[in-house]
This record gives structure tokens, C-alpha cells and sequence, in this order.
């Protein structure tokens, strides 16, 4: 699935950086109404971050690929999502670790260490690939302005 073109996603600036990663975690969506999702299973998470701004940093780099990896990676590579107590929560949907969830929170994270660089790029799209057949799309600035 690496190498796959990705939906694009509209935005004013200059620079954009595309960066693929995967993680194999387990999870479950603690609902009956998820059927056999409710039960514990693995995947291996595929990921695309979008990242764009105008301005790039003393290294000549919009975001760092590498600092990228490690904030996703090694977060949740082998891990039950569910445990992420800080992300996720079995009590409150909208922090159940589903696809739509997942893809919120890996931007949410990116985002976050973004804020910290020097020239400040956005995160404006994360493509979150469950199964072969199963994927999500979070565009953090749709029907809005970049404006944060
Ligand atoms: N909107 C969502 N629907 C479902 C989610 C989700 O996160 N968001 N998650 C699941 C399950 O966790 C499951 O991992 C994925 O389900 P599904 O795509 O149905 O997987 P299958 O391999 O059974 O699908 P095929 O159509 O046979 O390829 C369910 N729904
Ligand atoms: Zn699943």
C-alpha cells in the first residue's frame, strides 16, 4: 500500500510534504453496535500525513520526515490503542479508537510538534488506511480557513 497516490487536498500554500507510515496495532471499538469490531483484533495502520506552509526551516525542510515517523511510530507501533488513555477513551465515542479517530489524533499529534518548529507548516490532511478495503480521510481546515 506504500507508493499509492493519495486524495489531494486544496490549500493555499507553496510547500507541501507528503510523508507514508505504518504502525501494526490492536484495538477494538467498544460498542455492540460494532459487531465483531467490538472484539480485539490487529491491523497494520497505514498512514499518509499532508503537511504545507510557505516558509522552510534552516535545514531546508518544510517538516522533518524522520521526526514525523518517530511521533506516530513509535507512539502506537505494538500497542493497544484502547491503553492510549490519553487519546482514547472506552466511555466517550468520540475518543473510541476508530479510523476517523485515529486519523484526528495522528493530526492532532503532528500538529502539535508542528506547532513547535520554526516555520510553523500545517497539517492538513491524514489518510488512515484500516484493511485493504477500509480508509479514512481527516482534513482538519475543511469548509474553513487556514487561519488557526
Ligand atoms: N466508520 C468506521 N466503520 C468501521 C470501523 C471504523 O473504524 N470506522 N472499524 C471497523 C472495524 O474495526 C474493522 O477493523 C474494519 O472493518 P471492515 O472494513 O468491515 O473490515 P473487513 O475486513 O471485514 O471488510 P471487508 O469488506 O470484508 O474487506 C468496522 N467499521
Ligand atoms: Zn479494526
Amino acid at each position: 500500500m506504500m507508493q499509492q497516490i493519495y486524495p489531494s487536498v486544496a490549500h493555499p500554500f507553496r510547500y507541501e510534504l507528503n510523508k507514508d507510515l505504518q504502525f501494526a496495532a490492536a484495538h477494538y471499538v467498544p460498542s455492540e453496535r460494532a459487531g465483531k469490531c467490538s472484539r480485539v483484533h490487529g491491523h497494520t495502520y497505514f498512514v499518509n500525513v499532508t503537511i504545507a506552509g510557505n516558509q522552510l526551516d534552516e535545514t531546508g525542510f518544510l517538516a522533518d520526515f524522520s521526526a514525523l515517523k518517530k511521533i506516530i511510530h513509535d507512539r502506537f507501533d505494538h500497542s493497544l490503542l484502547n491503553e492510549h488513555a490519553e487519546f482514547f477513551d472506552n466511555e466517550d465515542a468520540d475518543r473510541f479508537p476508530t479510523t476517523e479517530i485515529v486519523a484526528r489524533t495522528i493530526c492532532d499529534l503532528i500538529q502539535a510538534y508542528l506547532d513547535q518548529t520554526e516555520n510553523k507548516p500545517v497539517c492538513v490532511q491524514v489518510f488512515v488506511r484500516e484493511t485493504p478495503t477500509s480508509y479514512v480521510l481527516y482534513r482538519p481546515f475543511a469548509g474553513g480557513s487556514h487561519e488557526r
